[in-house]
This record gives C-alpha cells, sequence and structure tokens, in this order.
C-alpha cells in the first residue's frame, strides 16, 4: 500500500475549510452504456444491495445489467436537459449559491460537490479541496433521511479515500437534517408557493424514495426519519391527517420495501374520489430521474387512469432560496469553531511572529 504524495508543506500557509456536498450519482449520458456502467458500480455497492456477493453478482451482471440500462436509459432521455442530467446541474448549481450565500455572510470556506456513484467522484474533489488548502472539511450527504443504503454508503466512499492519504484533513460529517428548522420551512415555502401559483388540490402526497422494509427492522431510522419530516410539514402547512398522505416510491427487486407504496396510493385516491392531487417529494433535495419520471409522468399516468381528474407535480427544493439558506444554516452550525470567519482567518507564522514583538515592544500591532 503507498499513500497519496502530499503538496510540500507550507509553514505559515492559512488552512482553508472546504464543504462538500455528495449526492447519489447519475449516468455520464441518457445511453445504454453509459447507465449500465453507472448501475453497475451503484449496484455493487454492498450497503445498497445486502444479498451475500456470491448470489447477488450474477444477478447483477448475467441478468440485471443486460436487461435495465436500456429501458433505464429510456426514462433518462426523457427528463435529459442541455446542460445535463437534472441529478448533476441541481446539486452543482446548489454548492455555487451555497458559496455565494456563506460568503455574503462572511463565511470564507470552498464549496465543492461529489456523486458518490459516477462523475464527479468522491476522491477527486476531496483531492481538489486538499490541493486549494482545506485541512478541514465537512461533508454534506444531500439526503435529509439518514438511510444505511445512502448516508452511511457516503461515509464509506469518504473512508475509503481517506484510507490513501498520508495527511489527512480534519473532517466532520453531517449524519441527517430530516427536522432541521429551517429545512421545514424551506419545504413549506415552496408548497404554499406552488399553492398561491396554482391553486391548492384536494390533497397532498408525500412520495419518499423507499427501501427494503427489512431494513427497518434490522434498525435503519430511515422510515420514521421520513414519516417525521412528513408530520412536521404537514402541521407547518396546517394541514389535518386527511389532507395529506405519505408513501414509498421506487420499489427495486422482488423484496417487501417499505409500504404504502406510491403507485397504490395514487391509485387508491384516485378511487377515493380525490379528483386534484398534488405530488411533492421532501427527501430528494433536487428533482432527478426518480421525480421527474417516475412521479411527474408515471405518477400522473396512473392516477389519471384510475379516474383522477388532475394532478401537479411540485418540484423539489433545487434552487429554492429558503433551501440555501438552510444549508447555510446547516453548514454554519456544523463548521462552528473552524476558522472560517474572515476576521477569524490564522494569521501566516510569520506575520504572527512579527506581530507578537512588535505588541512585546509596546507598538501597536
Ligand atoms: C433519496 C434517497 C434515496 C434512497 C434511500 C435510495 C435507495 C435505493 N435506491 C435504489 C435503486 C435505485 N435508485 C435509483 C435512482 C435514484 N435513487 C435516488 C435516491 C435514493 N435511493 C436518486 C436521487 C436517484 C436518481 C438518480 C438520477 O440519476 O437521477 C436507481 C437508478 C435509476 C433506475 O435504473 O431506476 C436505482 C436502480 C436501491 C436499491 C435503494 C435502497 C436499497
Ligand atoms: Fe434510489
Ligand atoms: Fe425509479
Amino acid at each position: 500500500m503507498s499513500y497519496a504524495t502530499e503538496p510540500t508543506f507550507q509553514h505559515g500557509s492559512a488552512p482553508r475549510v472546504g464543504v462538500l456536498l455528495v449526492n447519489l450519482g447519475t449516468p455520464d449520458a441518457p445511453q445504454t452504456d453509459a447507465v449500465r456502467r453507472y448501475l453497475a458500480e451503484f449496484l455493487s455497492d454492498p450497503r445498497v444491495v445486502e444479498i451475500p456477493r456470491a448470489l447477488w453478482l450474477p444477478i447483477l451482471h448475467g441478468i440485471i445489467l443486460r436487461v435495465r440500462p436500456a429501458k433505464s436509459a429510456a426514462k433518462y432521455a426523457s427528463v435529459w436537459t442541455p446542460e445535463g442530467s437534472p441529478l448533476a446541474v441541481w446539486t452543482r448549481k446548489q454548492a455555487t449559491l451555497l458559496q455565494g450565500y456563506l460568503g455574503e455572510r462572511g463565511e470564507q470556506v470552498v464549496v465543492s460537490w461529489a456523486m458518490r456513484y459516477g462523475r464527479p467522484d468522491m476522491a477527486g474533489a476531496l483531492d481538489q479541496l486538499k490541493q486549494q488548502g482545506c485541512d478541514r472539511i465537512l461533508v454534506l450527504p444531500m439526503y435529509p433521511q439518514y438511510s444505511g443504503t445512502t448516508t452511511a454508503s457516503v461515509w464509506d466512499g469518504l473512508s475509503d479515500w481517506c484510507a490513501t492519504q498520508r495527511n489527512l484533513p480534519e473532517i466532520r460529517f453531517v449524519k441527517q437534517h430530516h427536522d432541521d428548522a429551517a429545512y421545514i420551512d424551506a419545504l413549506a415555502a415552496r408548497v404554499t408557493e406552488f399553492w398561491q401559483r396554482e391553486g391548492r388540490g384536494d390533497h397532498l402526497l408525500l412520495s419518499f424514495h423507499g427501501v427494503p422494509e427489512r431494513t427497518l427492522h434490522l434498525g435503519d431510522p430511515y422510515h420514521c426519519q421520513c414519516l417525521k419530516t412528513g408530520r412536521l410539514l404537514r402541521e407547518r402547512l396546517g394541514l389535518n391527517k386527511d389532507q395529506m398522505s405519505l408513501s414509498f416510491q421506487s420499489r427495486f427487486g422482488k423484496a417487501k420495501w417499505l409500504e404504502p407504496y406510491t403507485e397504490a396510493t395514487l391509485k387508491a385516491l384516485a378511487k377515493r374520489g380525490v379528483k386534484h392531487l398534488q405530488v411533492f417529494c421532501p427527501g430528494f433535495p433536487a428533482d432527478c430521474l426518480e421525480t421527474l419520471e417516475e412521479i411527474a409522468i408515471e405518477g400522473r399516468h396512473d392516477f389519471l387512469q384510475a379516474g383522477g381528474q388532475r394532478y401537479d407535480h411540485i418540484p423539489c427544493l433545487n434552487d429554492h432560496p429558503a433551501w440555501i439558506r438552510a444549508l447555510v444554516d446547516i453548514v454554519q452550525r456544523h463548521v462552528a469553531g473552524w476558522p472560517t470567519r474572515r476576521e477569524q482567518q490564522p494569521r501566516p507564522a510569520e506575520l504572527e511572529g512579527q506581530r507578537l514583538q512588535a505588541l512585546a515592544m509596546g507598538a501597536k500591532a
């Protein structure tokens, strides 16, 4: 094992603080080969599919990676933008805005972004932060609700990179922010602004990404955190329990996942007489395949087919100012005590030496 060669140690250089936003990952292009490469990396992660490798890898390579990439590529093609995959476009924009908002608050940090699977990869982004002089790094997974399948995998990516480093930075990691007041405020702002513009539907459905149900019984707090986010948002919007429901989408494989499933819920709501349904995805801070295709396209089809009359997909938080402010709050809380304020920047050692000497001589430094 050899460790990375470090930049020559600079005496007196002011250390900086880096913030790394990490999202799930997305293919480089809406094409079968690119989607196959992405899915191969994603679905080989034992955090994501907890089946013994000897059983799972033949299924993954022999069946799933032969069939799924072409189908998924067609779905990606339906939501792809001129700048790329929506998930990457929004995550990059969030990082740029966060850098700007933090700067306005006098916080001197370097904000970057990466993907757990695919590109830009975590190791490259962490290397770049180090090259920019960051010896303190805050890693912020873009998952408000903690899950072993997602958040813990970001930790694994971080720890893989650490294992290659000689001179480790100081590291902090945001585990979750499902009940953060500013996050709930941002969700409520997104929904109320939508209502002001488009009118209010008969019912609001909150759809979260699902996970296998057994993870709940094995102690994963994800389900409870989704329910808590849902309750806090409902209370913040002043809705009663009959006016809002919560469901889980994107089931993968044959095992039982968290219920109720979104698809079944959409159909049941239409059958129950809901005419105008609005669907919102609080667990996805950025619009992506799962919200723009599965919810906005497939979900609409399912609801209207089952007898519903009007269906709205409320966009995710994306670049909403209240969300970027929430990110600022989360970052400020987690970098507390690190030198991020302009006036707090440690002086280079030589300058500090001269200042102390001048003080000792009775002069004003
Ligand atoms: C919001 C949190 C997410 C959890 C929890 C999660 C768990 C999870 N996902 C899969 C399988 C797939 N997910 C896919 C896409 C996808 N998943 C999330 C987020 C969570 N996943 C996002 C943001 C996206 C969109 C990516 C994009 O490029 O826009 C896909 C790929 C698409 C497809 O082929 O359908 C798969 C597969 C599992 C198995 C899992 C938990 C065990
Ligand atoms: Fe997923
Ligand atoms: Fe999906």
